[in-house]
């Protein structure tokens, strides 16, 4: 049912200084940081040749990695995104399977402007997962 690996997610405390190290020590390509405010955090894509890297950093009081950030002071990998062809299937699937999808289960707008969802990270070997219909 997976696809590509569409990115993998750094939480971080300070997004300058997380695009500094990937701009200017590692050389890679950093897009602006854009604040997605339905998702409470701020992001900056990493272009890799074969994937990309999600930075994010918390936006907003309720933003869903603060508690992560809580935990990991340093920050670090907070999830990986899969695609898949039909997100509803994918869903309907994952629940048939026992899986807990978060958020009610309702996909949402995700930052390149197509539905995701995330499943808990008890269920998935201790992983945060997204999905993202391709
Ligand atoms: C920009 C849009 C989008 C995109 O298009 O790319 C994004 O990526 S948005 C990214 C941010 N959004 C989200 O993360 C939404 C989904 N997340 C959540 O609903 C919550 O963060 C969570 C996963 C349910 C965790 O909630 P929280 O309150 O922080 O923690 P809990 O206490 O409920 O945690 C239970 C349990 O799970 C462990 N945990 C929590 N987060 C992670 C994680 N990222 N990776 C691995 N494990 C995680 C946590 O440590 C707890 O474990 P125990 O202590 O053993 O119980
Ligand atoms: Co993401």
């Amino acid at each position: 049912m997976i696809g590509r690996l569409n990115h993998v997610a750094i939480a971080v405390r300070d997004l300058e200084k997380a695009c500094a190290v990937y701009r200017d020590t590692l050389g890679a390509r950093v897009s602006p940081a854009v604040q997605q405010p339905e998702h409470g955090v701020t992001t900056v894509f990493v272009e890799l040749p074969n994937t990309k890297i999600e930075l994010l950093e918390p936006l907003g009081a309720d933003s869903p990695i603060a508690r992560f950030l809580e935990r990991n002071a340093d920050g670090g990998i907070h999830h990986v995104c899969y695609e898949v062809d039909d997100i509803i299937a994918a869903r309907d699937h994952l629940v048939e399977k026992g899986a807990r999808v978060l958020g009610g289960g309702e996909p949402k707008i995700g930052a390149h402007g197509k539905p995701v969802l995330f499943l808990h990270p008890k269920d998935f070997c201790g992983t945060l997962v997204e999905l993202e219909q391709a």
